[in-house]
């Protein structure tokens, strides 16, 4: 059994070694030749999984360690009878800690209070539903659009596309990448709701670069810059508008996903799919592939406002301001499509804000509600 593994796919020898002789590769050089003598392949969201790169290949099983599928043609997999699995929600926790750091930090720079803000949540499933769940425990107003869940569940609780760009503050995008259909996504955000976005607003992106219009978006930011853009992901990646990039407010290199416990956990379900496709036992649990985090616990006193402590232990744990230094730095050193992968496979450690314990001393208690709504363990010390 020779499984290919994107070589930036932590934890792979620990999980498929067991399971048959590991060849690392990196995500975008993974080709037809690659795969050839391959019976299994391990993927992230860079390598392009279809018919041309299967095609000559003996290959059984295909797994992403990811929650997007965009990348993979699944009738190209099907066809040959090759088993495909992908780990859904893996690193929505991620992408939550991502957009709530981002958002803190907006509204430390711009001087609003976040807490106040009214956000608009496109693309409700994992990601924005758990987003839209933290958000609605800090008592900040939320509308959700999600027409495939609507015509599912029933349109109460959601919004189109038009009434949420009219009336929200901030426009979060977490939709999967779809080309084709009643519900596409190819510039679901295009030149016209990008024009209709309010004079103040913020739009986010991290569901996939296709979503949004880049260009509409450059133009609008460039000839007006009366809204403010966070973008993690970009239309032809690794390759970016670096424009763009110099406008956006936080611009950061596809990583919002990129906690380690995020990314160990989609390993770890494509370890169980392939071990149960092999018919193998899979001993390892996630527990042991998570190391303990660096930074466990954090006492704070009385005194601090509510929007100042959320900061400071989302800070404490990961700052979003470092992806974006590093981005424009890698960008100046080594230009905009190396600079951006540079960044993605040295990424440094970063671990979930579930993972770090607050202890509120005396008087501080008030801020239990919103840290244990923004994703933190608290206890009160006595
Ligand atoms: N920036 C990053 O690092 C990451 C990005 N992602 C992206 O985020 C996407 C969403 O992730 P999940 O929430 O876990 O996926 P999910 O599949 O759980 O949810 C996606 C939601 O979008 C909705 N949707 C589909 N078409 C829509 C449309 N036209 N308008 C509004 N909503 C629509 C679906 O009904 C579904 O509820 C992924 O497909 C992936 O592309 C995911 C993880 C990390
Ligand atoms: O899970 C997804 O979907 C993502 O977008 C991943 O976080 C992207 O990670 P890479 O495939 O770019 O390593």
């Amino acid at each position: 059994m020779r499984i290919v593994v994107d070589a930036n796919v932590p934890a792979a020898m620990e999980c498929f070694a067991p399971l048959g002789e590991v060849v690392r590769v990196p995500g975008r050089e993974i080709d037809a030749d690659t795969v050839r003598s391959a019976d299994a392949l391990v993927v992230r969201s860079i390598t392009r999984v279809d018919e041309a790169l299967v095609a000559g290949s003996r290959l059984r099983f295909v797994g992403t360690c990811t929650i997007g599928t965009d990348h993979v043609d699944p009738a190209a997999l099907s066809a040959r009878g090759i088993a495909f699995a992908s780990a859904p929600g893996c690193n929505a926790d991620a992408v939550v800690d991502y957009v709530l750091g981002s958002l803190a930090t907006l509204a430390e720079r711009q001087g609003f209070r976040l807490l106040e803000r009214r956000v608009g949540i496109v693309g409700v499933g994992n990601v924005g539903g758990r987003l839209l769940e933290h958000l609605q425990a800090l008592g900040i107003d939320c509308l959700a659009c999600d027409p495939p869940r609507a015509e599912r569940e029933g349109h109460e609780g959601f919004v189109d596309l038009d009434t949420l760009v009219e009336a929200c503050d901030v426009l979060c995008l977490h939709t999967p990448l779809v080309r084709d259909g009643p519900h596409a996504t190819h510039h679901l955000l295009d030149a016209q709701r990008i024009a209709e976005l309010a004079p103040g607003s913020v739009v986010l992106n991290a569901g996939r670069g296709d979503c949004l219009d880049g260009q509409a978006l450059r133009g609008r930011l460039s000839a007006l810059g009366d809204i403010t853009a966070v973008l993690d992901v970009w239309e032809g990646e690794p390759a970016i508008d670096a424009a763009l990039r110099d406008l956006a407010a936080i611009a950061t290199p596809h990583v919002a996903g990129y906690s380690l416990d995020g990314k160990l956990r989609g390993t770890h379900r494509i370890y169980q799919a392939l071990a149960h496709r092999l018919g193998l036992p899979a001993r390892l649990t996630f527990e042991m592939l998570a190391p303990p985090p660096p930074l466990s616990g954090l006492t704070l006193e009385a005194g601090l406002e509510v929007e100042e402590a959320l900061r400071l232990c989302m800070r404490a744990v990961y700052d979003v301001r470092r992806d974006h230094d590093s981005l424009n730095r890698e960008s100046r050193c080594q230009g905009v499509a190396m600079g951006f992968d540079a960044c993605r496979a040295s990424y440094p450690l970063r671990r979930e804000f579930a993972t770090l314990a607050v202890t509120l001393r005396p008087g501080a208690e008030r801020l239990a509600g919103p840290l244990q709504a923004a994703g933190f363990r608290v206890t009160t010390a006595p």
